[in-house]
């Protein structure tokens, strides 16, 4: 077998079974022995003619180049006599003198005798001259006659025309739409506001009436009207403004989205509860209680577009038509365009997940202090498990000795766990208050897991300490070779958690003796103070996990009234 290549590398050994490459070599043979050339020639009679700017050889027949479009006409070799020459400027002069095409155009016909159209063009036979019948605007070409359109169409060789391609339009703006057109305002301007913020907000305009189902602002008037919409904060995020100008030519539509503004009787789409309850000023101002209007500043660009056409004059009939996707659905809160229509509940934004704040809370301390018990025993408390679930972990519990780690056995969940009576991983739970959703990370106190205790507290935004008032237990956990009560808050300082809340656990062990509180927290607190915290950072409070004391109540027991300031630590996480 030959060689594809004289040199480099031989590949025979490697190739010699591919077909692929046989007939590679098979080709490159014929090749090499000039059997094929490189260039067909053309069959006898068959004449070409090269375009001079793209030298691509086009067939003679052909009056412009196939590739480029450049007329054959003025450069073709074949016309060099003065009379050929002549001969063709009279035919084209005389097809262009009533007809409204360019000569440039009819010139492309008017050279074309032997021209086989591409497409089909049924005429009737004529003469093989050109002949005009100037009445009927017809023309002839060869054996063919009609008007120059149709030659036009027939005889063209391009396949590139330029083709007037509408694109495709969505009903509601896509995003490319919206920033291409400018009408971002109306889009994101209503998203920004939450669907909460809607319920408080009022509306008044002198100029303009907003109206919850029209998604318009329609302009009638014939006069120069002035037209701007602006969102201005004012303070803090509960004290926002819009302000709504008008100055626009009226009756100028903008293509099928448009928002209509009216000098006098402008209306926006916008939701119900935005509707216009003033008429006596010139400017829109909505004010409300809480909300987030940053993204309807000033400089909303479908106002300053707005504001540009306006400038340019000359607009009559401005027509916007804002079809917002959001603001029909903002509006179509149970109240759309179609009355029988009614959202489901899961479509509608959940009032309360957007309105709380997480708050991720660890809790600390030294083992055995009874984190997970007081955990568990606030999410029975607050009905996040439910009694069903706590008589089967009384039992389960108490079947295997460890009855007393029942409200543990809420977050310690696995069988290691449950068996050893310690908390090995973080326990995750949670409880919703009126402000805050409240995510519990149970934490491990073991000395051994304290590389688990560290993945919560990362995660945490505060901390509750939980210390064991039992005379020595509080004495081992500030042990500071064995303790795990300084290491933890070292811990958690150090991962920026700076709110502490100290609970003072299993205080029925001390029988709620206030000495003993006392002597912790002075003791406690001159380390804590020590790592940085300051008292303002700092909560105490004394309380029985175990015996339900000072949880998500105030305290029965005649013995916290007097060292006690809270309704429980439920109320203290909840204040803090
Ligand atoms: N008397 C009394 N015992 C309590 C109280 N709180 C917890 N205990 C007991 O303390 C023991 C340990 O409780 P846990 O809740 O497992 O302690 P923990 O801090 O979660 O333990 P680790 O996660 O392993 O560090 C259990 O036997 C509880 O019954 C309380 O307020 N009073």
């Amino acid at each position: 077998m030959p060689r594809k290549v004289s040199h480099g590398l031989d590949y025979d050994d490697d190739y010699d079974d591919y077909d692929d490459y046989d007939y590679y070599d098979n080709d490159f043979d014929v090749e090499e022995k000039g059997k094929i050339p490189v260039t067909k020639e053309e069959p006898k009679g068959h004449k070409l003619w090269r375009c001079s700017i793209c030298t691509y050889d086009n067939e003679d027949s052909f009056s412009a180049c196939d590739i480029c479009g450049v007329l054959r006409i003025p450069l073709d070799n074949n016309i060099n006599t003065k009379d050929d020459r002549t001969d063709l400027f009279h035919a084209v002069e005389n097809i262009c003198k009533d007809s409204g095409v360019s000569k440039m155009a009819k010139s492309l016909f008017a050279s074309l005798p032997n021209q086989i159209p591409k497409r089909a063009v049924k005429f009737q036979e004529q003469d093989d001259k050109i002949v005009e019948k100037r009445e009927e605007n017809i023309h002839k070409i060869g054996n063919i006659q009609g008007h120059l359109h149709e030659f036009h169409n027939a005889l063209s060789t391009c396949s590139h025309f330029r083709t007037n391609i509408v694109p495709f339009k969505f009903d509601i703006p896509s995003p490319d739409d919206v920033v291409s057109n400018g009408l971002r305002s109306s889009k994101v301007g209503l998203k920004a506001v939450s669907h909460n913020d809607f319920n408080s907000l009022i509306l008044s305009s002198d100029t303009t009436k907003i109206s919850a189902n029209s998604a318009a602002l329609t302009s009638k008037s014939a006069h120069s009207v002035s037209s701007s919409l602006q969102m201005s904060k004012s303070g803090n995020i509960g004290d926002k403004q819009l302000s709504t100008k008008s100055s626009v030519n009226s009756g100028t539509s903008i293509g099928k989205n448009t928002i209509v503004v009216e000098e006098q009787n402008a209306s926006i789409s916008v939701p119900k509860n935005l509707q216009s309850r003033d008429n006596r000023s010139s400017s829109t101002s909505t004010s409300k209680s809480a909300g987030k209007f940053d993204s309807m500043e000033s400089s909303n660009p479908s106002v300053e577009w707005e504001k540009s056409q306006n400038l340019a004059g000359g607009l009559n009939n401005m027509v916007l038509n804002v079809k917002s996707a959001y603001a029909n659905y903002i509006s179509g809160m149970g109240k759309t365009s179609n009355p029988q229509y009614k959202p489901d509940k899961w479509m509608l934004p959940d009032k309360a997940v957007d309105t709380l704040t997480q708050l991720n809370l660890a809790i600390v301390g030294h083992v055995d202090s009874g984190k997970s018990t007081l955990s568990g025993r606030l999410l029975h408390l607050l009905g996040r498990v439910s009694q069903k679930e706590m008589h089967k972990y009384e039992k389960d519990a108490k079947s295997i000795g460890k009855g007393s780690f029942a409200y543990a056995w809420a977050l310690d969940e696995s069988a290691e766990e449950r068996e050893r009576g310690i908390t090995m991983t973080v326990g995750v739970a949670f409880f919703d208050s009126k402000r805050y959703h409240v995510v519990v990370l149970d934490s491990p106190g073991h000395k051994d897991f304290v590389p688990n205790l560290i993945s919560g507290a990362t995660q945490a935004d505060a901390a509750v300490l939980v210390i064991d008032a039992s005379v020595g237990a509080f004495e081992a956990g500030m042990d500071s070779s064995k303790g795990q009560t300084r290491e933890h808050v070292q811990l958690i300082r150090s991962f920026g958690v700076d709110q502490i809340i100290v609970a003072v656990n299993k205080m029925d062990v001390v029988e709620y003796s206030k000495d003993r509180y006392e002597f912790i927290k002075l003791q406690l607190g001159t380390f804590i103070r020590s790592c940085g915290y300051k008292d303002s950072s700092l909560s105490w409070i004394p309380l029985s996990a175990m015996a339900n004391q000072n949880l998500v109540t105030a305290p029965s027991d005649v013995h916290f009234l007097s060292c006690n300031m809270y309704a429980g630590i439920v109320d203290l996480i909840f204040w803090r």
